[in-house]
């Protein structure tokens, strides 16, 4: 079976700078798979080239069987990926249920004048994005929340509410930027099991980039290390944890 997204000597320059240099990576349909290395390695930077933010400057793409290289942003979200931003992307004026309805928008099939007269297609489909906006609200523990305003929410709940956004997108590939930063050790294993249950419950498949490595050895299967835009290991938790390669750049490091 071909992997959902294979990226194949990849590299992205700004510039003099290689922010990512003979970037290879594939995730397989349902894994759930962690990108980490020091600040500045280039993770973010892979982000925005599987997204469509950023176009290689030279490399392969593909998801899905297809190459995406060349599309836009919002082309790459119909396909079937949808990310969480390391800085948070929110409406915060809007209600917490709004935040996830405008999300879920992109998606309705009615009519601008159906829409003007509030009638037909539009009435239903509007009650159904508020059902089905409720109910994601519920998985995140957010439902209460509902009718408060965005900004107003604790930073770990903005954070959950991001996630309940992109899901709106009904992605395959769900691409999460730090999604524990800022979140107490509590808050980060509760969304521990949410992302756990999410990509089950989904069927998604999850990359996620994390400084926090109790969660990322908790709940990934491989683990890809970058340093100065470079793969430097890839392997499950227990040979990362090993690896003194990564132990010299990474764990043993700073952070
Ligand atoms: N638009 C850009 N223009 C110029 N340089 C950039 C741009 N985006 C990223 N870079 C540079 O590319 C390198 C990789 O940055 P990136 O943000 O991808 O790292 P990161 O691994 O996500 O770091 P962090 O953990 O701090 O978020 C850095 O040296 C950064 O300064």
């Amino acid at each position: 079976m071909k992997p959902l997204l294979k990226a194949s000597h990849v590299v992205e320059m700004f510039g003099g700078l290689k922010a990512v240099s003979d970037f290879n990576v594939y995730l397989e349909q349902g894994e759930l798979i962690g990108l980490i290395g020091p600040n500045g390695a280039g993770k973010t930077t892979a982000f925005n080239l599987f997204t469509g933010v950023y176009q290689p400057t030279s490399g392969e793409i593909e998801f899905d069987g297809q190459s995406i290289v060349g599309l836009a942003p919002y082309q790459i979200t119909q396909r079937g990926i949808a990310r969480t931003f390391q800085n948070i992307r929110l409406f915060s004026e809007l209600s917490v249920l709004d935040n996830v309805k405008i999300a879920f928008h992109d998606h309705v099939k009615y009519g601008l004048l159906e829409a003007v007269l509030r009638v037909g297609r539009y009435t239903e489909e509007e009650r159904q994005i508020e059902r089905d906006s409720l109910e994601l609200l519920k998985i995140f523990h957010l439902k209460d929340k509902a009718y408060e305003t965005a900004k107003n929410l604790p930073y770990g709940a903005q954070r959950r509410l991001e996630i309940a956004r992109a899901l709106a997108a009904k992605p395959k590939l769900l691409l999460l930027d730090e999604p524990a930063a800022g979140m107490n050790p509590q808050e980060t294993q509760e969304l521990m099991e949410m992302i756990r249950w999410i990509r089950k419950e989904f069927n998604l498949t999850i990359l996620l980039i994390e400084h926090d490595m109790s969660l990322v050895m908790g709940i990934c299967e491989r683990i890809y290390v970058l340093e100065y835009g470079h793969i430097i290991a890839h392997g499950t938790p227990e040979e990362i944890q090993n690896n003194p390669e990564v132990i010299r750049a990474y764990l043993g490091g700073a952070s």
